[in-house]
């Protein structure tokens, strides 16, 4: 490092103290926590980033967003150059950042790392990071912390692309880094038009059946970005009436009693959405938009709501993308082309036992990760197509290039000696979702246009969607304990390690229930540990998962539940 970088950052980062007592920890998904302690944090991830860029070569992305937190909270990560989560490798590295006591110890621990790295810090290079934020109020002063932290890498430039949806700057850093164009109107072009694409290549049957599938659709914005962006986006599609909710223009806080993570977690309406809406079909956003569920509001008498979870929109694409494999694996043998893709599917413990089961009676490979997108996402890139969704609604589907770069071909070839017939439009279908579904990371925005798609596909009503399996009844809780880092897990996190007896104090309570099956596991995201509880009948499902909190109460010392 010479001296000018390192007198940089020494008077730079003097600007952003680190808060006392507070350790912070690169979790599922980037540090969070309450955004008043969150400047330095900021200042320094803008340090990881920028030297991320020297060190690829590439654009990186940086976002503030505390996703499905409550409003006070804020957070950030780090997107790598293929606009996936920043490599796992360099965790460690952003938690020493975060955590260093003095601006000394930071730039000690810059020039070890860049050493190790081989990242020159000399000035001689020149790199850029893409930085956005959600709608939270904080947004804009972390982010001038980060932009920072950024500056302070010598030949590192911030580009800031102002609010944006988690998904849209991962999908910007990685079609810009192939190339491509990537504006924030290309992102709507391409979901737009990959849509109507879909629309266009229904099967050509289609208008001989009955309409159980209807246009109109009600979305809960989580009072954040994503029904911002939705606004937009909806303008250029057609046949389709969405109508948006808690769109974050009017009274309602972000994700408080509204959003993905309420709706999925609590199972019951969402403000703003009322007996006006019974029977409808309505989908929930969270407060950064990667995460969609859909529901139903069954009657006006109850608050409780049909939950259409991430393993359901799960099902749905896992049918769709088969079906359309089908077709072109019995069309594929009268061409030149080879097209035989390898296709897994990809779940955590959170996704519900008749989920699994029912993908595993179709025929699919179902593998199973820790919790976090990071896992999941590298595990569905062993596949040449990778569906992979938590239970709350995130999640995509990865087509390797390999496999887009036979199916371009194929669809060319099958236009020349079958325009029209279902294994071309099967081609054009898959070609489509390739461009429509986030390659990047999960995105309610694209998620939501690719079920529209495949309901209107096989114009299926959301009762139909939703009548694939039954849902075995789950309870899930949290319990706030002292130190949640006491609690380790093995196994994709369905047992404890420790402390010891932990789990064989779980088991003996599972063994109480028939089809129970729980596990615990401490959150990334908040301070608490998470249990979660399944068995025979919802009753049974609230009882495990109580004893279990308690025993969480008992093992962990004194908290509360929830
Ligand atoms: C049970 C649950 O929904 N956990 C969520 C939540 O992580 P925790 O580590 O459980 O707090 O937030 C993550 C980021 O959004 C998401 O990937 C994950 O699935
Ligand atoms: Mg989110």
């Amino acid at each position: 490092m010479d001296d000018n970088q390192r007198d940089l950052l020494l008077k730079e980062s003097d600007r952003f103290p680190p808060p006392q007592g507070v350790r912070l920890s690169y979790g599922t998904a980037g540090f969070r926590e309450d955004a008043s302690v969150l400047l330095s944090t900021m200042y320094r991830v803008g340090i990881l980033a920028a030297l991320r860029a020297l060190k690829t070569g590439k654009l990186i992305g940086l976002m503030i967003t505390a996703s499905h937190n409550k409003v006070s909270d804020n957070g950030v990560k780090v997107a790598d150059p293929s606009g996936g989560m920043l490599t796992q490798d360099w965790e460690p590295f952003a938690n020493a950042l975060a955590n260093a006591s003095s601006s000394e110890d930071l730039v000690q621990l810059i020039i070890e790392f860049a050493e190790k790295e081989n990242i020159l810090l000399d000035g001689s290079k020149s790199a850029q990071v893409l930085v956005a934020r959600d709608t939270r109020p904080s947004g804009e002063v972390l982010l001038d912390a980060a932009k920072h932290g950024i500056a302070s890498i010598i030949g590192v430039v911030a580009h800031d692309l102002g609010i944006l949806t988690t998904p849209q700057l991962h999908w910007m850093v990685h079609v810009r880094n192939k190339g491509l164009k990537g504006s924030e109107l290309d992102y709507f072009h391409e979901l737009s038009s990959s849509f109507r694409c879909l629309l266009n290549s229904k099967p050509n049957n289609s208008e001989l059946k009955l309409k159980d599938w209807d246009n109109q659709l009600v979305v809960d914005g989580a009072n954040g970005v994503g029904g911002q962006k939705l606004e937009i986006l909806k303008e250029m599609l057609n046949g389709l009436a969405i109508e948006i909710r808690n769109s974050g223009k009017g009274e309602g806080v972000l994700n408080e009693g509204v959003g993905a993570d309420f709706v999925q977690k609590e199972k019951i309406v969402p403000l703003g959405i009322g007996s006006q809406d019974v029977g409808i079909r309505c989908a929930s956003f969270d407060g950064d938009a990667d995460r969609l569920v859909y529901f139903t509001v069954p009657s006006e008498s109850s608050n409780r709501i049909n939950l259409v979870d991430g393993d359901k929109i799960l099902s749905l694409f896992a049918i769709f993308i088969k079906e359309q494999l089908t077709i072109l694996a019995a069309r594929t043998k009268a061409t030149k082309i080879d097209f035989q893709p390898t296709l897994g599917v990809v779940q955590t413990a959170y996704a519900n036992g008749a989920s699994t089961q029912y993908l595993k009676e179709l025929g699919l490979e179902v593998v199973f990760t820790p919790t976090g997108v990071k896992y999941l996402h590298e595990k569905a890139a062993d596949y040449d197509i990778g569906i992979y969704f938590e239970a709350n609604g995130h999640g995509t589907i990865l087509f390797s290039d390999n496999c887009i770069s036979v199916l371009q071909p194929l669809c060319w070839e099958l236009s020349d000696v079958s325009a029209g017939s279902e294994s071309h439009k099967a081609a054009l279908r898959l070609l489509a979702v390739t461009r429509l579904i986030n390659q990047a990371v999960g995105d309610a925005l694209s998620g939501l246009l690719l079920v529209e798609a495949i309901l209107q596909h096989r114009n299926w009503s959301i009762h139909k969607w939703s009548e694939l399996y039954q849902d075995l009844p789950s309870r899930q809780l949290k319990v706030k304990v002292v130190d949640r880092t006491a609690v380790e897990t093995s196994n994709a996190e369905t047992e404890v390690v420790k402390p010891p007896g932990l789990q064989e104090a779980i088991n003996s309570e599972i063994a109480k229930y028939p089809q129970g099956r729980c596990f615990i596991r401490p959150s990334g995201t908040e301070d608490v540990i998470r249990v979660y509880a399944e068995a025979s009948t919802q009753e049974a499902a609230d009882d495990l998962a109580t004893s279990v909190a308690k025993l969480v109460d008992q093992f962990l010392g004194v908290g509360s539940s929830n």
